[in-house]
């Protein structure tokens, strides 16, 4: 499912509330020591200034556990932003959130301004997601904009609570990339894949190990988690850190994993937690009173020759105590690797990002997350409450009834059909038959349900027997035209070229187009699906602008599927219709390219459609045989 984004709304004059992740961290000054997370959030912010939006910023910063703590107060992120956009960015100090002085502040935004809350958990409700709360955020606004994927794996009031009071929650530019970059590494990694976990947070971090483990080529844990698993393989730990209570699980973990999880072989152990205790190397066991707080040599060089090979990796948790020198190696060694590898490289986490960039490393990775246990969850493809949360893309599912249904079938067909659709979410098209498109039109009145042709002709009038025109399907209340079906592709010499002719036709005089795209057996087998569409793809929009790209409607259907009961799998599916948008990015820009319908066709039926549908790329479907009887169609149509 593919959710709607900043650009996707029209924002200008709206109270837009915008959830960021500003928890950054501060040195006991009270100073940003890593403002990579303000800088992640200037992008949307900006553009939400820029088109005339009045910016209501929100955030939490660590763990205030409901009370006011003046140590937490987001008042130098806001003097941060300020400096950072070069415009006043007015503070809301307000203990409870959301009180006079915020309601004040909103009340005398004009367009362009930015105001900032306070610290969303100063109030206790914020991280349990009560819904008094989230109503009194969302009093505040009128839209929702989610920019917070370091928080996108939590369900709270101020990412996702406020989503059940504002209609519209879309995604902010940074979320956008996250979702893009990561949803890559998890759904079509190059691989060899390979995660790195370590850091401190064991607890948060060991239970997405077993579902990591069914996607990744290797893991490899080091830092505070591995000590853990050290217990679990019998080894003494000394006073490392250790969560107990997975012992068990670890123990389980790595009789499944076999050996594909990398664990240290040597560590650097310390008598006490500080930079200048006295420190060793020691090999397996850790003698009692000492702690492990680095990995040793042996073990860079072994997780070293790991990562060799590697094509995406994905990293969170630093290697040891990276904050202090002496225990620094590990990670900057691990991060020197990445740096160096021809890979994928992403860094997920707080302070693994801040242990990448205090090695001077930052700018050679790929991707710097801002969410560390987020990028996580999402690597192991759970659904992340932030992002489900969102106004998901509406689709578009059209029947196509071919040469099928008499003028006065068709009217029944829709009588019949219209109540069993008449809640659905999406957008429901029916395309009969031309003599049947007068009785459609007047059965279809008053109901959600449009009307399509399944040709039309590119030209106005003239000599040319049997065809129709664009002006007459307008003026039969027509609304969508089917173009270069792969029927007409193949029995009635239909070509790219014709097809493109009659897309720009389409769109001269305001209909929209359904362009069919597909590889036939033959070509599949070949391997040459994805340029043959792409090439089709290309042809059939050629000419149009990058608006009237992003109006039109293309659907992949493999001809091997069309009224065969043969459905592409929904990976061949995802595939395709990810290549045919990548396409259309390549061309018309990111924006046209999320903008745009694209449907598969191709044997959908009642059993496969909500799999198909759920897919990021599948905008809907284009749909034969089934579309024929109300109550199959209409359970396509209702498939959430
Ligand atoms: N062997 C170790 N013993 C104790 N602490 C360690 C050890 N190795 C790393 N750490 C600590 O782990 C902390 C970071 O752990 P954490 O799990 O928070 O990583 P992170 O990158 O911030 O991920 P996230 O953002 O998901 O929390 C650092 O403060 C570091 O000092
Ligand atoms: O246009 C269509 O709907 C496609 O040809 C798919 O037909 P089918 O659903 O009968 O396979």
């Amino acid at each position: 499912m593919m959710n709607l984004t900043v650009e996707d709304i029209c924002v200008k004059g709206k109270k837009v509330l915008v959830r960021c992740d500003f928890n950054v961290p501060l040195n006991d000054k009270l100073e940003i020591t890593d403002d990579n997370r303000i800088v992640g959030a200037l992008p949307t912010i900006q553009y939400l200034i820029d088109n005339g939006a009045k910016v209501i910023l929100c955030s939490h910063m660590g763990k205030p556990k409901g009370e006011p703590k003046p140590e937490l107060s987001l008042a130098p992120v806001a003097k941060s932003l300020s400096e950072k956009l070069g415009k006043e960015v007015i503070f809301a100090a307000d203990d409870n959130v959301v009180g006079e002085n915020a309601k004040k502040a909103v009340a005398n935004m004009k367009d362009g301004d930015v105001v900032l809350l306070e610290n969303t958990r100063y109030r206790a409700e914020e991280t349990k997601n009560v819904d008094a709360f989230s109503a009194e955020l969302a009093s505040l606004a009128d839209v929702f904009v989610n920019d917070a994927f370091g928080t996108a794996h939590r369900a709270h009031c101020s990412n996702v609570g406020v989503t059940k009071y504002l209609d519209t929650a879309v995604a902010g530019y940074l979320i956008e990339k996250e979702i893009k970059f990561l949803g890559n590494a998890v759904n079509s990694p190059v691989r060899p894949l390979v995660a790195i976990l370590g850091g401190s947070k064991v607890s948060s971090k060991i239970s997405v190990i077993e579902n990591l483990l069914k996607k990744v080529d290797k893991l490899i844990i080091g830092g505070g988690m591995a000590y853990t698993f050290f217990a679990a393989q019998g080894k003494t730990i000394g006073t490392s850190l250790l969560e107990e209570d997975y012992i068990d699980y670890a123990k389980k973990m790595l009789e499944q994993a076999g050996d594909k999880i990398l664990l240290p072989i040597d560590t650097v152990v310390a008598k006490e937690f500080n930079n200048d205790a006295e420190s060793k190397v020691v090999e397996g066991n850790i003698p009692d009173g000492w702690m492990g707080l680095d990995i040793g040599p042996k073990t860079i060089e072994l997780f070293s020759k790991a990562l060799d090979g590697a094509k995406t990796v994905v990293w969170n948790g630093p290697m040891g105590v990276f904050e202090m020198p002496n225990f620094a190696k590990g990670t900057n060694a691990i991060a020197l690797k990445l740096a160096e590898l021809d890979a994928t490289t992403v860094i997920g986490g707080g302070d693994s990002v801040a242990a990448v960039n205090q090695a001077g490393l930052g700018s050679r990775m790929s991707h710097i997350s801002t969410g560390g246990g987020a990028s996580l969850e999402f690597l192991e493809g759970k659904a992340l409450p932030g992002i489900v949360s969102l106004t998901m893309k509406k689709k578009v599912i059209a029947g196509n009834w071919k040469m099928n249904k008499t003028p006065s079938e068709a009217a029944a067909l829709i009588k019949e059909l219209a109540p069993k659709v008449a809640d659905a979410k999406d957008t429901v098209i029916v395309c009969p038959t031309a003599v049947c498109l007068a009785a459609a039109v007047e059965a279809a009145k008053g109901t959600n349900i449009k009307v399509g042709a399944q040709n039309v002709y590119f030209e106005d009038s003239g000599a040319y027997t049997g065809e129709i025109s664009a002006d007459m399907l307008l003026d039969l209340g027509i609304e969508y035209v089917i173009i270069g079906h792969s029927e007409r592709r193949q029995y009635f010499a239909e070509t790219d070229e014709t097809v493109n002719k009659k897309v720009l036709k389409a769109f001269e005089k305001g209909l929209t187009p359904i362009v069919c795209v597909g590889e036939s057996l033959e070509q599949r087998e070949y391997g040459i699906t994805n340029d043959l569409v792409r090439l089709q793809t290309k042809i059939a929009l050629s000419g149009l602008t990058e608006e009237q790209v992003s109006k039109t409607i293309i659907a992949y259907e493999p001809i091997w599927a069309i009224g065969t009961g043969k459905t592409a799998t929904t990976e061949q599916a995802e595939e395709v219709c990810k290549a045919i948008r990548e396409c259309v990015a390549e061309v018309y820009g990111n924006k046209a390219a999320r903008k745009i319908t694209i449907q598969y066709g191709g044997s959908v039926n009642a059993g496969n459609a909500a799999e198909l549908f759920s897919e990021n790329d599948i905008d809907g479907g284009l749909v034969g045989g089934a579309s024929l009887k109300a109550p199959d169609f209409a359970t396509i149509v209702n498939w959430k």
